[in-house]
């Protein structure tokens, strides 16, 4: 086959983190969960290459990988009968490294598989992502790459509309990176990628189109990395034998959870209620739907001394994501200074515990196209190096002002549409 170049400029993906506010592991069973977009996000450089290959750098977890673009499988999404099967069509030229890089080689060769078909495989490209979000945390850094991953392919394969991103674009990529967060996780609920596509607050159901809740009301949280591992897949797995154990005792939680959320979303879109009177009941509720998580058997001895740090001090927290392990959100009151915040998480920092302090509700995925043509992954990750190689001066309140200023070589205009408010 005779190569057709077609001519393209680097590009810029940015996706946001997600947090889970209320619903999480009941949204698995078909209950209502209500999430937010962090202002922490996964970034991916795109830039051409001369030749058809497609060279994957993924410096955060230690991944380089350079694939054949004609070695790769060509998927019509049908071949499998679930998309995690897909290492066996991995091409025995790649070495599949261990850890977290496995699980985005496995992603990538399946949705490269899908999305690129033969005539677009003359475009060679060197994809590098750098992510804000800790891996494994509960943040869905997971959901942030397949995402971005997602509208790079998408993006490269001329099926995304020239500016912007519209409805229909989203709805796209939000079905593959769904395919991606399926080879990561087995059997996700869809909540994660959906927040990183559609940014905001979002009411989930599974299986149905996400709503989003429109909220006026801003939310500051304090998230507290407790640091310790943990395994979503494991943590699913035994509410799951769980449920099996005790159904009707089990359901009847699940069925907690769901009222939870739906009290959440009706505060979310009051506009009647003081805003002191619906932060007192966001309090009970988050106090509520952490105890019904911890009778599930997915809190940890980590997340509860969260609870209770921040308790002593009458703030509300509770686990989000997975569980055991993993991160807890505080919830802050607007009134709260900033100065009273610090004195929490330095105390919870004393507890070797890592917290951020953010605020629910930004832009999802968003594309920056055209870049200038001179910027080059090399310079852009030493540009960016440096703030994953200080971890003393990174991870505070305000870890998204160094990732756009690691940006330097990016116009402005680029950053204004990677950081969508
Ligand atoms: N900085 C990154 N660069 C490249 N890939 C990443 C990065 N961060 C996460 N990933 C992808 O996400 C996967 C991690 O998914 P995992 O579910 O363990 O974490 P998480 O999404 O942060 O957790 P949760 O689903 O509980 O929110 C990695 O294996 C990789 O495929
Ligand atoms: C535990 C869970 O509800 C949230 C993980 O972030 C699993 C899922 O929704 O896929």
């Amino acid at each position: 086959m005779v190569a057709v170049h077609r001519d393209w400029s680097p590009f810029v993906v940015s996706a946001p983190g997600k947090v889970i506010l209320f619903g999480e592991h009941a949204v698995v069973y078909g209950k209502a969960a209500i999430a937010g977009s962090l202002d922490m996000r996964a970034y991916a450089l795109v830039t051409p290459r001369t030749d058809s290959k497609a060279r994957m750098v993924l410096p955060d977890i230690g991944v380089d990988v350079l694939f054949d673009s004609h070695t790769l499988p060509l998927l019509s999404g049908t071949e499998l009968s679930h998309p995690s099967e897909v290492e066996a069509l991995v091409p025995s030229s790649i070495s599949i490294p261990e850890g977290p890089g496995r699980t985005a080689v496995l992603t990538f060769v399946y949705l490269y598989g899908c999305i690129f078909a033969e005539s677009d495989r003359t475009t060679g490209f060197t994809l590098c992502v750098r992510s804000l979000l800790p891996v494994g945390a509960g943040l869905g850094s997971s959901a942030a790459f397949n995402v971005a991953l997602s509208a790079t392919l998408l993006q490269l394969t001329g099926q995304l509309q020239e500016e912007g991103v519209s409805a229909s674009d989203r709805k796209l990529i939000n079905q593959w990176a769904f395919h991606g967060e399926q080879v990561a996780h087995g059997t996700p609920s869809g909540i994660d990628n959906s927040v990183a596509t559609y940014g905001g607050f979002l009411k989930y159901i599974k299986g149905e189109p996400s709503v989003n809740l429109e909220s006026t009301h801003a939310l500051r949280v304090l998230i507290t990395n407790t640091n310790v591992p943990k395994s979503t897949k494991a943590l699913v797995a035994g509410v799951r034998a769980l449920r099996d154990r005790y159904p009707s005792v089990v359901d009847g939680i699940l069925d907690s959870i769901d009222s939870v959320s739906t009290t959440a979303a009706t505060l979310f879109q009051s506009t009647s209620e003081a805003e002191e009177t619906l932060e007192q009941q966001m309090q009970d509720i988050i106090r509520i739907n952490h105890g019904l998580l911890s009778t599930l058997g997915v809190s940890h001895a980590s997340l509860e001394r969260v609870r209770e740090v921040t308790a002593a001090r009458n703030l509300a927290s509770k686990l989000t994501g997975a569980g055991g392990g993993g991160c807890a959100l505080t919830l802050i009151p607007n009134g709260m200074a900033s100065g009273d915040v610090d004195v929490v998480a330095r105390e919870l920092e004393g507890e070797g515990f890592h917290c951020y302090q953010t605020v629910v509700g930004g832009g999802g995925v968003a594309i920056a196209r055209n870049v200038d043509g001179k910027v080059t992954v090399e310079q852009w990750l030493a540009d960016t190096m440096e703030r994953h190689n200080s971890p003393a001066d990174g991870d505070d309140g305000n870890v998204y002002g160094r990732a756009v200023a690691g940006f330097a070589t990016l116009p402005a205009a680029a950053i204004a549409v990677l950081k969508p408010e």
